[in-house]
Order: C-alpha cells, then structure tokens, then sequence
C-alpha cells in the first residue's frame, strides 16, 4: 500500500491505495434473497456459509424512510465542520468523525456520524431535529429487517422448530435490556485525484478492509458504488475482491465475527471495504450493527453443535470483545487470539459419523 495525497472537499489527508489488480476475474454474483420467499431461511443460511453476505428484498421498508434520512443527512454533512462537530461531539467512539476511524491511526477517505441506537438511547440528542427524526423512524425500521434476519439465520441453522430457537438471536439484540445497536452514517464525498495521478492500478481507500465484530450489520446506501466483499479463496482460485453493485431498494446484510463464533464457524463474517467514489456523486451508507449486552457470552449456541463438536473459540463476553476489538486496526484479526485449534478434530469427527 502507497500514502497518497488526494485533494478535496475534505482536505488534504494522507490516503491509502488499495490495489485494484486484486478485483480481477468473472463478476460475482452477490446472493440476493427476497425475505418473504417461502425458502428465504435456507437461502440466507447458504449465503452466510459462503459469503457471510446477501442482499435482501422485499423487505417491507418504505422507501420514504430511507430516503428522508439521506436527505437530512446530506443537508448535515454540507454544513460546516466545526457545527458538526459542536452537535455531535466528536467521535470518541460516538459522534462526528471525519477520515480517522476509530482511534489507531485508521483513515478513510470519508465523514461519518456514529450513534447509538438502542430503544432507550437518545443518539444525538442535539442534531438538526429533521436528522434526528429520520434517525429514529429508520432505525425501528431497519432493526425491524435486522429481526426478520436473525430469525431467518436460526431458522436456517435448524433452530425454528421452538420459538426458543426461532429467536435465540433476535433476542440476543432486539428486546433485551442493555443491547448494544449502532447506526453509522457514512458520507464518501467523490475523491478526484489530480491530473495525471493514474486510478487504474489503484482506487483512494473509503474505508479499509475489515469485518464487523457484532453479530449482524444491515447496511442500505445511495447508487453511488464503492462498497466491495472478500471472496475467500480455495485451492484452486485466490481469494478476490468483488464490488457490490448499489441498489437503494434494498438491504445489504453482513455475519459479524459474534455471529461467526455463535454459529462455531458455519457463518463467517465477512471482509468488506469501501473505495472512495471516482465521479461526480457521493457515497451515502446507513449502516445499523446489532449487537447484545455487555455481559452475554459469546461462545458457540448448544443448539446449533453436533454431538462432541468442540468449540473452536475461547469464549468471551461482548464487552470484552467490543474492548478488545476497539484497541485493534481495523484490518486486523480481532478473533484471531481467541481461536482454539478444533477444526481439524471435528472434521474427523463428523466423517466418522
Ligand atoms: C479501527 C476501528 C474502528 C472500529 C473500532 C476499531 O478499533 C476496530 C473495529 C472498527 C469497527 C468496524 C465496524 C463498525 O464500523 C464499527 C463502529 C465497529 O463496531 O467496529 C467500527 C469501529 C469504529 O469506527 O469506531
Ligand atoms: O459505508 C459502507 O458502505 C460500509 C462501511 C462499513 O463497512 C462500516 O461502517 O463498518
Ligand atoms: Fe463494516
């Protein structure tokens, strides 16, 4: 990776190339699931096997919602930074952020809002109240998708024959005291480099590689392109970055590392980035994370295990994670030093079977 300087609306800013040779080979196909299908829950279980990700239709969203909360978060955006920052607070982890993601020395090509978003919370209390309101109707509308969602994977993990297992992981984020839900507001303004600067080896790095560490991330943006996923390579093919094609109508939904840890590796969580937009329009994401409370156990369901199946991770709390995971980079692999080393064992176990 090269520090370039590219110049823009947000300042001269050290930025990160991406490699772009990285991207060759046949489109991917992104797995899109309509939610209302009679066979949505086996779908969305293949594609968290896979992929860790899927775009979802039929969601039952108004448009209205989403569109309401991209306006009044343009109109926040083009004001000046130093408002911003005086409504939001800067983003420590919550609050206005402007190309520094978290606080290791990431940066991005990007400004962001970054709120919290439980039923009790009042995330920004001191936003323009046309941006507070969108966020609000959103939010319950998009955690309604989130719901739909985490029963559909456990439906999927053949947990849906009680309500018990239907909702183990709902529960886990929605309706229960102390979850931990996050709604980001990331705002990618075009980044155009200056004559004679060559964008074909390279694209100017949005936001850099990495995966989320909740359980479930929901993500909708405007048609400006720019996000991308890791195709996990094989013995026969490397592993390629594959950009997702905007769609605005619908939903965009990643395995978290808890989930992954839940589920004892079946969903893996997926590596996503996002490129800075080359032409004219800025990119606008909404992303909600689920998350559970601080004291929940992360450590693989009951349900989901197979007879001596050994965990393949040291268990953990959320809090701890979450703890762990804020002192890491973002490219970082936040569930390496939890790893145990079963996935051979239970292999041989269940070809024994
Ligand atoms: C570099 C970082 C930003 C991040 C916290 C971290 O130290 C590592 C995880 C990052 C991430 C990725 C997904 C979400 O956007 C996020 C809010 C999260 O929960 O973990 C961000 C964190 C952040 O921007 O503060
Ligand atoms: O902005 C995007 O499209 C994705 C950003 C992202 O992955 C994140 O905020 O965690
Ligand atoms: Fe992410």
């Amino acid at each position: 990776m090269v520090a370039i300087t590219a110049p823009s609306s947000i300042e001269h800013i050290p930025l990160v190339r991406c490699p772009k040779g990285a991207n060759a080979g046949p489109q991917a196909v992104i797995p899109c699931i309509d939610l209302s299908a009679p066979g949505a829950a086996a779908a969305v279980a293949d594609a968290c096997r896979t992929l860790g990700f899927f775009k979802a239709t039929n969601h039952g969203v108004p448009a209205g919602l989403a569109d309401a909360l991209e306006s009044s978060a343009m109109a926040f955006f083009a004001l000046p930074h130093q408002e911003k920052l005086d409504m939001s607070g800067p983003a420590r982890p919550l609050g206005y952020g402007s190309k520094s993601i978290g606080s290791n020395g990431d940066v991005g090509w990007l400004e962001y809002l970054l709120l919290s978003a439980g039923a009790a919370s009042s995330g920004g209390a001191a936003l323009p109240a046309a941006l507070r309101a969108a966020v609000e109707a959103y939010t319950g509308a998009v955690r309604g998708v989130g719901c739909r969602v985490m029963e559909l994977m456990a439906e999927g993990l053949g947990l849906g024959a009680s309500e018990e297992g239907r909702c183990v992981l709902r529960r886990m984020v929605v309706g229960c005291e102390g979850s931990d839900e996050m709604l980001r507001v990331n705002h990618y303004p075009p980044c155009l480099l200056p004559p004679g600067r060559d964008r074909d080896e390279c694209g100017v790095t949005g936001f850099g590689e990495h995966t989320d560490p909740q359980i479930i991330s929901v993500l909708r943006s405007n048609c400006t392109a720019g996000l991308q996923i890791l195709l996990r390579g094989d013995y026969s093919s490397p592993a390629r970055w594959v950009p997702v094609p905007p769609d605005p109508d619908s939903f965009f939904v990643n395995v978290g590392d808890s989930l992954q840890v839940l589920t004892n590796g079946r969903f893996r969580s997926v590596k996503h980035r996002v490129l800075a937009p080359e032409g004219e329009e800025s990119r606008l994401s909404v992303i909600y994370f689920g998350g559970p409370a601080a004291s929940q156990r992360i450590a693989p369901l009951e349900q989901v295990m197979r007879e001596g199946e050994q965990s393949l991770y040291r268990e953990f709390t959320w809090g701890e994670y979450k703890k762990a995971a804020y002192k890491t980079r973002l490219g970082d692999n936040r569930l390496g030093p939890y790893e145990l080393q079963h996935a051979a064992a239970n292999d041989e176990a269940a070809t024994k079977k």
